[in-house]
């Protein structure tokens, strides 16, 4: 495998990730780490703290180039990061119509906050918001360019356990209405579980192929599969016996 840069844009959805290596000094972060998301498909990527999901997020949003190996990425991409990033000084609309071009960019805008269930509060500023709600607006601002792919870094890891269990249920909606793939960093092995078409564990700068978990509706909702997978999750993190 040649370790040629070669960061492609293509209008497919998907994303291939080939041999990619990043380092940081002499240290390898990704090593020759492959990855594929087919169209809208929901893959959460678990793997232990410091082990390199964000800077694989990172390459995969164009924040950041590989040392080594291909990234094959959609042209339109959106990342929501854990903390919410608006802008304080500009109010919950133009955040999300930042960026946006086109007479119909605030009608698009107000559309996606009413999917979002921010009907009503377009005109609130980000500190009035609770926590669930600006990522909400993150939510929102992500989608309204129709990305085919979004990233999402641990979105939900800063929430509530209740306000959480919303957000997956937003999530889920959101799919459904706008077929992007998306892949999602989490620590949370329940979360993976309940919105995961496919889960995969990264350790040592690699994608373990064999670690990976393909969920069907059917597996999510029969306790005895969720509990076993659960279990093998938190091994696969080296977890085994937490909760
Ligand atoms: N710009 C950078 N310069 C130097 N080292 C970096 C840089 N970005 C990341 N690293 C290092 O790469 C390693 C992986 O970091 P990364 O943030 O990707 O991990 P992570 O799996 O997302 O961790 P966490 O789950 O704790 O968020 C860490 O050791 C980190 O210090």
């Amino acid at each position: 495998m040649s370790s040629t840069i070669a960061t492609e844009r293509r209008r497919q959805t998907g994303v291939v990730v080939e041999q990619v290596v990043r380092r940081f000094g002499d240290r390898v972060v990704l090593d020759h780490l492959d990855l594929t998301l087919a169209d809208e498909e929901l893959v959460i990527l678990l793997g232990p703290s410091g082990c390199g999901k964000s800077t694989l997020l990172r390459l995969l949003a164009g924040l950041d180039r590989p040392d080594g190996g291909r990234v094959e990425v959609p042209a339109r991409r959106a990342i929501v990061f854990q903390a919410d990033r608006l802008l304080p000084w500009q109010r919950v609309l133009r955040n999300v119509t930042l960026g946006l071009h086109g007479p119909d960019a605030e009608q698009r805008a107000l559309d996606v906050l009413a999917e979002v269930g921010l009907s009503g509060r377009e005109k609130a500023w980000p500190k009035e918001l609770s926590g669930g709600e600006a990522q909400r607006v993150s939510l929102a601002r992500a989608l309204v360019s129709e990305p085919e792919l979004v990233l999402l870094d641990e979105p939900f890891a800063a929430l509530d356990a209740i306000t959480r269990l919303r957000m997956h249920d937003l999530v889920r909606a959101l799919r459904t209405k706008h077929h992007a793939a998306m892949l999602l960093v989490t620590h949370d092995v329940d979360e993976a579980i309940a919105l995961a078409d496919r889960i995969v564990v990264m350790s040592n700068g690699r994608i373990d192929t064999s670690h990976e978990v393909r969920l069907s509706a059917v597996d999510r909702e029969a306790s005895v599969a969720r509990e076993e997978l659960r279990a093998r999750l938190l091994a696969d993190l080296g977890l085994a016996g937490q909760h």
